[in-house]
């Protein structure tokens, strides 16, 4: 019998769905975790979209600075204004391998993008920027330390090695360390980092002066310079101006320091500070050299007033260059043998066509490249 026949409805089914409060509220429960789930969701993503953000934004400064044009001095202004970088928090919380993962690449790209930085800018810009936000510094140590763990000698030792192998001879005799008149060897390491030049030879001379019998004892100082005050040992100053008086080191280091745009005002300051008869040390990366050889760079120091000592060509990964100042008699039998070979005007000139260039041409575009660290 049709019980329920009504013109335009035709049931056609036998399945019936009685009202059922449980599933009812069963419907309610899964709608309700369906929601949360969303609003969840919603919360984690604008949590990701937050920490981000300063990723896209050191992204996005990256990708203006390629796109700009390369005009010089006028420029380094613009590129300032530009660095609006905040340093990353530094979170210590428990992370997954894949937070960890993504933690690492993010850690990674700050340190080349900070590294890029202090290589394409001038030095008093790399000093504001450092003063503005010194966790850029320690951000790029981090980074730069894990680079050199990967190399097979970091440079810095090489020097403490020059150094212990230097002090077996007596200061300033041939083969020995160069020392001031009063036989004290005064070092001043310039872009220091951490200073971890001034930590190991302190405590090498500490050991040396304890072995030692008294006459054979060195005295010693360093003076480590960077633009921001990790530690004690290091004073800030753009290296371009040290707060040392003319003529007052035996031996000035730049350990991969050559970084401002301006470098040749780092090679004069190493000039002005250092005693006649004394020794200027550099370590390079050696993909910085436009003749990946170096010789330009030599030429240009000469030029500046330093004699070339020895270009050491046998790391994988960085050359060392050792100068001297030439003291005021050999500078006057230089130029006098220049002016017998009708030279002197010639070497002026050169001088004269190296500042020209540098005006037109910031050194650290040409002479050494900036050193780009690879995606590892
Ligand atoms: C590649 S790191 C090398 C650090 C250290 N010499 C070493 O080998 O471990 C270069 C250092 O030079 C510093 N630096 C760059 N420009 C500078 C400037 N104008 N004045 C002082 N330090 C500078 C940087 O802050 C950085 O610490």
């Amino acid at each position: 019998m049709v019980l329920f026949n009504v013109d335009g409805w035709d049931l056609k089914t036998d399945n019936v769905i009685y009202y059922d409060a449980s599933s009812e509220r069963a419907a309610q429960k899964k709608k309700e975790q369906k929601e949360k789930k969303k609003e969840q969701k919603k919360q984690q993503n604008l949590k990701k979209s937050r920490h981000e953000e300063p990723t896209n934004k050191l992204a996005n400064a990256s990708k203006r600075k390629m796109e700009e044009p390369t005009s010089p001095l006028k420029e380094n202004k613009v590129k300032f204004a530009k660095l609006e970088l905040k340093a990353a928090p530094r979170t210590e919380k428990t992370l997954t391998p894949l937070q960890q993962k993504m933690m690492a690449k993010l850690t990674g790209s700050r340190f080349r993008w900070i590294n890029e930085q202090l290589y394409t800018i001038s030095s008093e810009d790399a000093l504001r920027l450092i003063q503005e936000q010194p966790q850029l510094f320690d951000e790029y140590h981090d980074g730069f330390k894990s680079q050199v763990a990967s190399w097979p000698e970091n440079p810095v030792d090489v020097f403490v090695e020059q150094i212990r192998q230097r002090s077996k001879k007596p200061i300033n005799a041939p083969g020995g360390l160069p020392g001031l008149p009063t036989k004290q060897i005064v070092i001043a390491d310039m872009g220091c980092g951490e200073a971890q030049l001034a930590l190991d030879i302190n405590k090498f001379f500490s050991q040396y002066n304890k072995k030692s019998k008294k006459y054979q004892q060195k005295s010693h100082v360093v003076h480590s310079f960077d633009l921001k005050k990790a530690n004690d040992r290091i004073t800030v100053a753009d290296i371009k101006h040290v707060p040392l008086p003319d003529s007052s080191c035996s031996i000035v280091v730049f350990c991969l320091a050559l970084m401002g745009t301006n470098f040749l005002d780092f090679i004069k300051e190493a000039y002005r500070i250092l005693a006649p008869r004394g020794e200027l040390w550099i370590a390079e990366i050696k993909s910085r050299f436009a003749d990946g050889k170096g010789d330009e760079f030599v030429e240009a120091l000469k030029l500046l007033g330093f004699f070339h000592k020895k270009t050491d060509n046998e790391n994988k990964m960085f050359t060392r260059f050792e100068f001297f100042k030439p003291p005021q008699d050999i500078i006057d039998e230089r130029r006098a043998k220049l002016e017998r070979r009708h030279k002197f005007i010639e070497t002026e000139n050169e001088k004269e066509a190296l500042e020209k260039k540098r005006l037109q041409i910031a050194e650290g575009k040409w002479l050494l490249k900036p050193c780009i660290y690879k995606r590892r």
